[in-house]
């Protein structure tokens, strides 16, 4: 460390509270754009004629922007600081969703779509390196569990606009505009962040930058098979929950016959499950270590829900914040939040304890390019499976190839976590690991 940092007091409270607010707040605005496509796709479809195969290829776009953006991440990072970079990706993000709303052809929204890939994870993987940058060796697990809430906070208003904005959803392309909004809300915060960086320098030990998430090819050849597993169950477990998710509100408005507002409330209650459920998992976690078990229990649990959803009755409606919901539904919804809070809280820190704290930013780069490969293949796997089966409201049965296609993809989520359980006590073969009683670094995502 330089001694000019060592001669600095620490940040304080306010100071890093402040930083925390900024930072989630780009982050809110950051999900909230990346979730604002689910609630339009039956109009995409209905307004510009796309297809279930060319709306899954919009989902998946977004991941080729990301891997492209990864695979030169941690440099613009490294090479400009914290707060140019913030600032940068967070403008990307804006440009992406001005792309995506402005023109009703298909290549451009998808290149908005992909712009957004570009900006969106390295900001993600900036805001992590802030975080890391103020409340290291301070509540940083707290700071972490806030910050993933805020930007679950996100994606459930994307949910919750189809209430709030309801108006909007007589066309595509007013829903994508308030998007736009949200993304400029992302910069806003970016800019509040970037002045109180520079207000505090000189002042405060703000230390180095540390440790972005920068990807060493040759670095690979040094994690063992348990990194691998991880790795593995991270690629299924989010190819998974993420496309069915932003799949959700067409399909439960098509075969369950919900309102646009009623789909986008169900849908929402799986973050708002996740919001609460993140920080209790993450400190139960933290007290009792036992990832493997929880990954498997969470695995076990995601299990049945794709088939709950498709075979089981609806239920009877009951009111959530003014709109109608059938039970089955909510508790389905509930319990994947519970699963979206439960196997990430456990399979992120996990890494830390799995590999060689020098090569962390290459593990969590690696898993994250792996988590992007997966999950952009799955949507357009749906949407082929929805065309070929022609679902639609007309045919709910359309729709089934696709939940079993989900279910498969947990079995074998469930083989890697077992596997990991497994795994649990043997001790660890890799050099310079952490044991699982003090982890230092967390990685939300
Ligand atoms: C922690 C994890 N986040 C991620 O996996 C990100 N790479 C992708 C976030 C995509 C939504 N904007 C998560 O949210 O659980």
């Amino acid at each position: 460390m330089n001694p000019t940092h060592q001669a600095l007091p620490r940040p304080t409270p306010l100071h890093r509270w402040l930083v925390l607010l900024f930072v989630s707040l780009a982050m809110f605005g950051n999900y909230y754009v990346y979730d604002s496509l689910g609630p339009v796709i039956d109009l995409l479809q209905s307004d510009l004629g796309f297809s279930n195969q060319q709306t899954g290829f919009l989902i998946s776009i977004y991941n080729l922007g990301a891997i492209a953006a990864l695979l030169i991440g941690g440099i613009i990072i490294d090479r400009y600081g914290t707060k140019r970079a913030l600032l940068l990706f967070a403008s990307i993000c804006l440009l992406g969703a001005i792309i995506t709303a402005i023109s009703p052809r298909y290549e451009i929204i998808a290149s908005g779509r992909l712009l957004l890939g570009l900006g969106s994870e390295p900001l993600i993987v900036a805001a992590t390196t802030v975080l890391a940058k103020w409340f290291k060796g301070k509540e940083l697990s707290f700071a972490f569990g806030i910050n993933l809430s805020l930007s679950r906070l996100g994606s459930a208003s994307a949910d919750w606009s189809t209430n709030f904005a309801s108006p909007l959803y007589s066309n595509w392309q007013d829903p994508l505009w308030l998007a736009t909004a949200f993304a400029g809300i992302s910069v806003t915060a970016a800019m509040l962040y970037w002045l109180q960086e520079k207000r505090c320098e000189g002042r405060f030990d703000l230390g180095a930058t540390g440790q972005t998430d920068k990807l060493k090819f040759k670095e690979l050849f040094f994690f063992g098979q348990r990194y691998w597993f991880i790795v593995a169950l991270c690629v299924v477990f989010y190819s998974t929950i993420f496309p069915f998710r932003t799949f959700a509100i067409m399909y439960f408005q098509e075969a369950h016959g919900l309102a646009r507002e009623a789909a986008g409330m169900l849908n929402s209650m799986m973050m708002v499950s996740a919001i609460i459920a993140t920080p209790l998992f993450g400190l139960l976690i933290d007290k009792v270590g036992r990832r493997g078990l929880f990954m498997t229990v969470g695995c076990l649990m995601m299990l049945p829900l794709f088939l709950a959803v498709t075979y089981l009755p609806a239920g009877a409606p009951v009111m959530v914040f003014g709109s109608s919901i059938p039970l089955t539904l909510l508790l389905v919804m509930l319990l994947l939040g519970c699963v979206f809070s439960l196997v990430p809280a456990a399979m992120w820190p996990s890494v830390a304890y799995t590999v060689d704290q020098r090569r962390l930013g290459t593990a969590y780069a690696t898993m994250t390019l792996c988590q992007q490969i997966g999950w952009s293949i799955v949507p357009p796997v749906i949407g082929y499976l929805n065309d070929l089966n022609q679902a639609s409201a007309d045919n709910v049965a359309g729709y089934a190839p696709g939940m079993w296609f989900y279910t498969g993809l947990a079995v074998t989520g469930l083989v890697f976590a077992l596997l990991l359980w497994r795994h649990e006590n043997k001790p660890m073969a890799t050099p310079g690991h952490h044991q699982e009683t003090a982890a230092e670094h967390q990685h939300p995502g």
